[in-house]
């Protein structure tokens, strides 16, 4: 899938993360980016945090090759069966990095005021050292990373509409991310984030 790509490896302490900017060719992404806003069945779920129940500020969806479940704050998702879409560009992914995913979690950023707070992917179904894969499609966003012992060492870089993140080994442990809200006038994003789910 990848026809003019390059490859960019973010230089920071105990982490393995690169960024491939040109992973899916723009018409193809369009497609992707259509075909999912208007067919996925979008949810938003109540999520609780440290006790408190907000409503999550995106929508998602999940899709899988099998029917476990996956939680996270307090929230259960059950997965729907993978659509063509969602397959081939889980194939295209397994081309690069030596890992078959199970499991796909959708997010739908509708506009600026829709995010993803601080975190690490580090559920126990995710294992040791997960493999996380992630792909933008339409509206570019600001992915933003922070050490989790030294909160002042920071990165951020701009997720490009058809770019794939590849988050491995131990970034989990040490490093949390967000998509942080912004108050310009913004499209919306679709982010797919593969993972194998034990
Ligand atoms: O939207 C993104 O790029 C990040 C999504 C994310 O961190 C997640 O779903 O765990
Ligand atoms: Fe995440």
């Amino acid at each position: 899938m990848e026809l003019f790509g390059n490859k960019i490896t973010l230089d920071l302490p105990k982490s393995d993360i690169c960024y491939h900017p040109n992973f899916i060719h723009p018409h193809k992404a369009n497609y992707y980016f259509e075909k999912l806003k208007n067919e996925v069945p979008w949810q938003q779920d109540d999520i609780s945090v440290f006790g408190k129940t907000y409503t999550q500020p995106r929508l998602t969806a999940l899709y899988a090759n099998n029917d476990k479940p996956y939680s996270y704050s307090n929230v259960t998702m059950h997965p729907h069966l993978f659509n063509n879409e969602l397959l081939e560009i889980k194939l295209a992914i397994e081309d690069l990095v030596n890992t078959q995913f199970t499991t796909c979690l959708l997010n739908l950023y509708r506009d600026g005021q829709d995010s993803n707070g601080w975190h690490a992917d580090d559920e126990k179904e995710l294992g040791k050292n997960p493999t996380i894969a992630s792909i933008t499609l339409g509206q570019e966003r600001f992915f933003h990373l922070r050490n989790k012992e030294d909160r002042n060492l920071k990165h951020k870089l701009l997720l490009k509409h058809g770019s794939l993140l590849l988050m491995q080994g131990e970034t989990q442990h040490y490093w949390q991310h967000q998509i942080a809200k912004t108050s310009k006038p913004i499209g919306s994003r679709i982010n797919l984030t593969f993972r194998v789910i034990r």
